[in-house]
């Protein structure tokens, strides 16, 4: 590709493969980003806005954007910490996917119960940064020195496999549903941090005729966000029992109230998290609410 193509675009990354990179897609869709990326090419022009997507593995996103090479991207906010980058990169959104725990692992069957007790042993990870400085403490507190320290080794991936294969005393490693660490024959025993996938910009960005188009992307897609988190809840109330109603469902800012030909009703509607909408339903229902109806969101501008 010319480079002369790219002068002047927002270059956004986002992950070419793994466990964001389907998640990242369905987010561009949503916020109408339209792009054609020809196979194994991994700059591509958006046909609708003066972008270029860049895809790069999540764990070099951080470093791109916070160099100012890119100008936005979306990563975990796990491989912002393992790359050094929170001060120069600001996280903007956090985007509700991409959840995962980092956490030491020990063998099921073994001794190990804590931490300490795995200090100068041998530990195996993808996360060299975070891990050495959590083990540093605890050789610290231990009062090791040199070659009694605990050796940390890092690998790319398949991080489970280190116990099994005698390589390593614990791992840490991403958990999600915990499945891998329960085939692997582990077992948790420290969480050094949670994670989920967030939309990152350079804190000084390089190109300063670019931020209004940064902000109408972040925009888009908090707006894609905020569709999927919540539903909208309308339903018919007795107006004396108004204010009891509206105390479950109060809304972003407020609930809207609409006057019904019957003068003793009203009809309300409000937006509620989808993850509480049972609950609020069933207390509705309690306060005497009639007619309740749900309403899924296909995009929002909140
Ligand atoms: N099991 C998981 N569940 C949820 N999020 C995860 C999980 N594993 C990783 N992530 C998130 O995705 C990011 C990228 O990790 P992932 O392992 O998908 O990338 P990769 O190593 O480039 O790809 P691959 O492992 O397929 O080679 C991680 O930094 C983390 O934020
Ligand atoms: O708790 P779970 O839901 O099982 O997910 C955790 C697994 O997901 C990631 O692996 P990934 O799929 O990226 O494979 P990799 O080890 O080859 O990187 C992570 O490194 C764990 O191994
Ligand atoms: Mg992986």
């Amino acid at each position: 590709m010319d480079p002369n193509v790219l002068r002047g675009r927002l270059l956004l990354a986002i992950p070419k493969k793994g466990r964001l990179h389907e998640r990242c897609i369905e987010l561009l869709n949503g916020a109408d980003i339209q792009f054609h990326r020809p196979n194994r090419l991994d700059v591509c022009l958006v046909q609708n806005h003066h972008i270029a997507l860049v895809f790069l593995p999540a764990a070099d996103i951080p470093s791109f954007v916070g160099k100012g090479n890119v100008d936005m991207g979306i990563t975990g906010h796990d491989v912002i910490l393992e790359a050094e980058m929170e001060s120069f990169v600001t996280e903007t959104l956090r985007l509700s996917f991409g959840k995962c725990a980092l956490q030491v692992q020990v063998p099921e069957a073994g001794p190990v119960q804590s931490v300490e007790a795995l200090a100068g042993k041998r530990i195996v990870t993808s996360f060299e940064v975070l891990a050495g400085r959590f083990f540093a403490d605890i050789d610290d507190r231990a009062g090791l020195v040199g070659d009694t320290r605990t050796s940390i080794e890092y690998v790319g991936g398949s991080v489970e496999a280190a116990c099994a294969l005698g390589l390593a005393d614990a791992i840490v490693d991403l958990v999600e549903s915990g499945e891998t660490m329960r085939a692997a024959g582990l077992r948790p025993i420290a969480t050094l941090l949670q994670s989920e996938a967030v939309l990152i910009r350079s804190t000084t960005p390089k190109h300063a005729h670019i931020t209004p188009l940064i902000d109408k992307i972040t925009a888009r897609i908090a707006g894609v966000i905020a569709a999927r988190k919540y539903i909208v809840c309308q339903y018919n109330v007795l107006r004396s029992k108004l204010s009891t109603a509206t105390a479950v469902t109060p809304g972003r800012r407020a609930p809207t109230i609409s006057p019904l030909e019957d003068p003793e009703w009203v009809a309300v509607s409000s937006m509620v998290e989808r993850s509480k909408m049972a609950d609020v339903m069933d207390q509705l229902v309690s306060v005497g609410a009639e007619d309740i109806l749900i309403f899924n969101l296909d995009n929002s501008r909140v």
